[in-house]
């Protein structure tokens, strides 16, 4: 974990916390995920399907670690957040952009 900067927190989950980061030395962001060790199955289950997916619409994987406290996993960061933001932040949306997301979501499960 030495390797990245954290910066602030962009989200979070029951057992997680989520943080914009940068790779030292470098102009690579990246969102950097803290979770608790008593979640090491899930933790270990996420790397599992995350490591083994390349996709251009599944957030990209780029490592994880181990510190004393926590399970990190370092991940692509989506500039604009998940889409129960958007949908919190713009309500509801218009029938074309569904339509694009409902397409793309659609690509994956066929990936599956
Ligand atoms: N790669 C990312 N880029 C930008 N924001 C992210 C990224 N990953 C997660 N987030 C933000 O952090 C929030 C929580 O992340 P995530 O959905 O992975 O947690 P979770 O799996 O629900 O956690 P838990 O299992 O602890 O409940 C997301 O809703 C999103 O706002």
């Amino acid at each position: 974990m030495n390797n990245y900067h954290l910066y602030e927190e962009i989200g979070h989950g029951k057992f997680s916390t989520v943080y914009k980061g940068r790779k030292r030395y470098s102009i690579s962001y990246v969102a950097v995920k803290s979770i608790e060790k008593s979640r090491r199955e899930k933790f270990m289950t996420e790397v599992g399907i995350l490591s083994n997916t390349k996709h251009v619409n599944v957030v990209g994987f780029v490592n994880w670690y181990e510190t004393r406290n926590h399970l990190w996993i370092i991940f692509e960061y989506c500039v604009g957040g998940d889409l129960l933001r958007l949908l919190k932040q713009d309500g509801r949306l218009p029938e074309e952009q569904v339509r694009r997301f409902s397409y793309r979501l659609r690509m994956l499960t066929q990936f599956y």
